[in-house]
C-alpha cells in the first residue's frame, strides 16, 4: 500500500499539475483520454490488474472512446460523408460501421473490444449490477397526471422499443424496466412531453435515453434547415440536446449514451466548461447527434456559432432544480427561447429530478407543452434501501466521531459531505495524517484534479472521497456503501440527492448524518423524510421537532424551517396559476457564460481558499 501514492502520481493525467515541465497543458478531458491511445483498452481484464496503478490509468482511459468503432470514424465524418450530410443529403448519412442507408438503419458490426470497454465485465470491481432489492421498485405507488397519459410498459420489448437498442440494454444487464422507465417510455415515444421525478438511482437517465434513442434510430438523421446552413463555418446540429447542472454528470449521462448508442448511427458528444473548448469543438464537428452540455460551456459554443439547436427534437433538462438553484436561469432560458431551438410545440421537452421544488414546475410552464407530470414515490423522498441514521454530535467533536465510524465500518466506499471547500481540504488532510485512504473533490479544485480523484474513487484506489455539494447530484458510483454527512446541507433536498449516492439500482446503503444545534433549520424535512422511508427517527429529533412545532418557528431556521417546498403533486391539479415566487435560497448567478463553463464556481459551495491538492497521494 505504501507505493500507491508514488503509483498514482507516476499515472500523471496532467503533468503540469505532477511537476511536468509547466509547459502546455497535456490535460485530456475524460471522454477524449482513449482515442489514438488504443493500447489502454483491453479486451478482458486481468485480476491481477485490480487497485494497481496500471489498473487505474486503463479505467481512466477506458472512461472514454467512442459509439461504435470511433479509430477511424471521424475522418469519414470530416470527409465527404458530413459534408454531403450535413445538407441535407441524410440518405447519405455513414460512418465507419454504423450507417444510415437509404432510410434505413443498418447496425454497425460487433465489437468485443469496445463492448467490454462500454459495458464493463462482471470481474471488475466497478461494475456496477442491480442490486437484491431491485424488485422493491415495483412496490412504489406511481403517479401519473396530465391528458389522456398513456399505460405503462411492463418489460423491455420490442415494441415499443427498437431492437438495436434492446440488444444494447440486454448488454447492459438490465432485465427489467425501473417504475420511471415504465412510464417514461410510452410517454415519450407517444410524442409527449414530460416532467418525470424519481427517487434517486432509480434509473432516471435510462428513463429519458431509451424513448429517444427508440426514436432517433427509427427516424434516422434529418435534413439541416436551408437557412441554417453555411459554406464557411462547420457546426455541428444535434437533433437531442440534455442540459445538466455540473461537468461530471454531464460526462457520465455521455458515458450511458455511448453504451445504448452502441452500433447505432446516433453520435453522442459533451461539452463543459474546465476543459479546452478547442478539443469540444473538433468533437461537435466531427458529427454530433446528441450533445449532453452544461449550460454555461453550450452557450459559449453557440456564441461562436459552433452549434445550431434548429435541429432539435428532444430536450432533456436533467436535475433543472439544481440547475436554477445554480443560478442557470439566464442561461438556460437563452438557450431554449433565444437562439433557435424549435419551439416547445415542434420539439419534445423533458425534465428529470429525484426534487421538483414548486418553481421549477413553473419552468414547466414555459418549457414544457401539454406534459405529463409523473411522480414515482412521494416528491423528494428516499429510498428505503437507503438506511439512514442521524447521531448528534457537537462540531468539536466530529473529527473523532469520524473516524469511530470509520473505524467501526469503513468497507466499500465512503463518501463524505462537507459545506465548504476549506472543510473537504482540512478534512481530506486529516484523514490521510490518520492513514486512511482519501481524495477530495469541490470546486476550487482544477477540472484534472476532480476527474482524477473520481477516478482514484471509482477505481477504489482512494476509498474515502471528501466532497462538497459538486457530487450531490447524479453521480453514479457503484460500491458506495456508506454516505456521511460530517456537515448537514441546510435544504432538505440536498440532503435527498447526497444519501442518493448510495442504495442505487436496488442496492443497499447506509447514510449518516451529524446533526447538531446549527441543523435546527432542517428538523422538519429530516423527520418527514424519515418517516416517509419507514427510518428510526432519534428521540433527540423527534423531541426537537416536538418543540419547534409548539413554538411555530425554529430558532435561526428563517422561512425556510416550515416547509419542504417541493412540488409533491402537480401543481397544475391545485390551480397552478397563482403567483410562484421562488421559496429556495438561489444563487441569482451572473451571466459569464464563457466562464462559468459548467458551473462549479456558482454552485453554492460556501468558501474555499484557494487551491489545494487535497488527496492522500
Ligand atoms: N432497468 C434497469 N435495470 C438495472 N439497472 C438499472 C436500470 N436502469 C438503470 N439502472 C442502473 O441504475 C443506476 C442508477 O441509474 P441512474 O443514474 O439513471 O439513476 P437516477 O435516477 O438518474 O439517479 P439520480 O437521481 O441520483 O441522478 C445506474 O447504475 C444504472 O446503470
Amino acid at each position: 500500500m505504501a507505493d500507491l501514492p508514488q503509483k498514482v502520481s507516476n499515472l500523471s493525467i496532467n503533468n503540469k499539475e505532477n511537476g511536468g515541465d509547466g509547459g502546455k497543458s497535456s490535460y485530456v478531458p475524460p471522454h477524449l483520454r482513449s482515442r489514438g491511445k488504443p493500447s489502454f483498452e483491453r479486451s478482458t481484464p486481468k485480476q491481477e490488474d485490480k487497485v494497481t496503478g496500471g489498473d487505474f490509468f486503463r479505467r481512466a482511459g477506458r472512461q472514454t472512446g467512442n459509439n461504435g468503432g470511433f479509430f477511424g470514424f471521424s475522418k469519414e465524418r470530416n470527409g465527404g460523408t458530413s459534408a454531403n450530410y450535413n445538407r441535407g443529403g441524410s440518405s447519405n448519412y455513414k460512418s465507419s460501421g454504423n450507417r444510415w442507408v437509404n432510410g434505413k438503419h443498418i447496425p454497425g458490426p460487433k465489437n468485443a473490444k469496445l463492448e467490454a470497454e462500454l459495458f464493463g465485465v462482471h470481474e471488475d470491481p466497478d461494475y456496477h449490477s442491480s442490486g437484491i432489492k431491485f424488485d422493491n421498485y415495483d412496490d412504489i405507488p406511481v403517479d401519473a397526471s396530465g391528458k389522456d397519459v398513456p399505460e405503462p410498459i411492463l418489460d423491455f420489448s420490442s415494441p415499443p422499443l427498437d431492437e438495436l437498442l434492446m440488444e444494447n440494454i440486454k448488454l447492459a444487464s438490465f432485465t427489467k424496466p425501473t417504475p420511471v422507465q415504465k412510464y417514461s417510455i410510452p410517454i415519450v415515444t407517444k410524442g409527449r412531453d414530460l416532467m418525470a421525478c424519481a427517487q434517486t438511482g432509480s434509473g432516471k437517465t435510462g428513463g429519458f435515453l431509451f424513448p429517444l434513442f427508440t426514436e432517433l434510430f427509427r427516424s434516422g438523421p434529418s435534413p439541416v434547415p436551408e437557412k441554417a446552413q453555411s459554406f464557411y463555418s462547420r457546426k455541428g446540429y444535434p437533433y437531442a440536446l440534455v442540459l445538466a447542472p455540473t461537468r461530471e454528470l454531464a460526462t457520465q449521462i455521455f458515458e450511458e449514451a455511448r453504451k445504448f448508442t452502441y452500433r447505432s448511427w446516433v453520435r453522442p458528444c459533451v461539452v463543459y466548461g474546465g476543459a479546452p473548448i478547442g478539443n469540444q469543438m473538433r468533437e461537435v464537428d466531427r458529427g454530433c447527434d446528441l450533445l449532453v452540455a452544461t449550460p454555461g460551456r453550450l452557450n459559449d459554443l453557440l456564441e461562436r456559432g459552433k452549434v445550431s439547436l434548429a435541429n432539435i427534437k428532444y430536450l432533456v433538462l436533467d436535475e433543472a432544480d439544481r440547475m436554477l438553484d445554480m443560478g442557470f436561469e439566464p442561461q438556460i432560458r437563452h438557450i431554449v427561447e433565444e437562439c433557435d431551438m424549435p419551439s416547445v410545440e415542434n420539439r419534445q421537452t423533458l425534465m428529470f429530478s429525484a426534487t421538483f421544488p414548486v418553481d421549477i414546475q413553473h419552468l414547466a410552464r414555459d418549457f414544457l407543452d401539454n406534459y405529463i407530470f409523473l411522480s414515482v414515490g412521494r416528491v423528494g423522498s428516499t429510498s428505503e434501501n437507503i438506511t439512514q441514521r442521524i447521531l448528534y454530535v457537537d462540531d468539536m467533536d466530529k473529527k473523532s466521531a469520524l473516524l469511530d465510524l470509520l473505524s467501526a465500518e469503513h468497507k466499500g466506499l465512503t463518501l463524505i459531505f462537507v459545506e465548504t471547500k476549506r472543510m473537504a481540504d482540512q478534512l481530506t488532510d486529516f484523514l490521510i495524517m490518520q492513514n486512511f485512504k482519501a481524495t477530495a473533490i469541490h470546486g476550487d479544485r482544477t477540472q484534472a484534479e476532480r476527474e482524477r480523484a473520481l477516478s482514484a474513487f471509482k477505481a477504489n484506489v482512494a476509498d474515502i472521497l471528501v466532497a462538497t455539494a459538486v457530487a450531490a447530484r447524479g453521480l453514479d458510483i457503484p460500491n458506495v456503501t456508506h454516505v456521511i454527512n460530517y456537515d448537514l446541507p441546510s435544504d432538505i433536498d440536498d440532503y435527498v440527492h447526497r444519501i442518493g449516492r448510495t442504495g442505487r439500482a436496488g442496492n443497499t446503503g447506509v447514510a449518516t448524518s451529524f446533526f447538531n444545534s446549527n441543523n435546527q433549520n432542517i428538523v422538519k424535512g429530516l423527520m418527514e423524510i424519515l418517516n416517509e422511508a419507514n427510518q428510526e427517527v432519534p428521540t433527540f429529533l423527534s423531541d426537537l421537532s416536538r418543540q419547534n412545532s409548539r413554538g411555530g418557528r425554529t430558532r435561526g431556521g428563517g422561512g425556510f424551517f416550515n416547509s419542504r417546498n417541493n412540488g409533491s403533486r402537480d401543481y397544475r391539479k391545485h390551480g397552478g396559476s397563482g403567483s410562484f415566487g421562488s421559496t429556495r435560497p438561489r444563487n441569482t448567478g451572473t451571466s459569464n457564460w464563457g466562464s462559468i463553463g459548467g458551473g462549479f464556481r456558482n454552485d453554492n459551495e460556501k468558501n474555499g481558499y484557494g487551491n489545494s491538492n487535497a488527496s492522500w497521494w
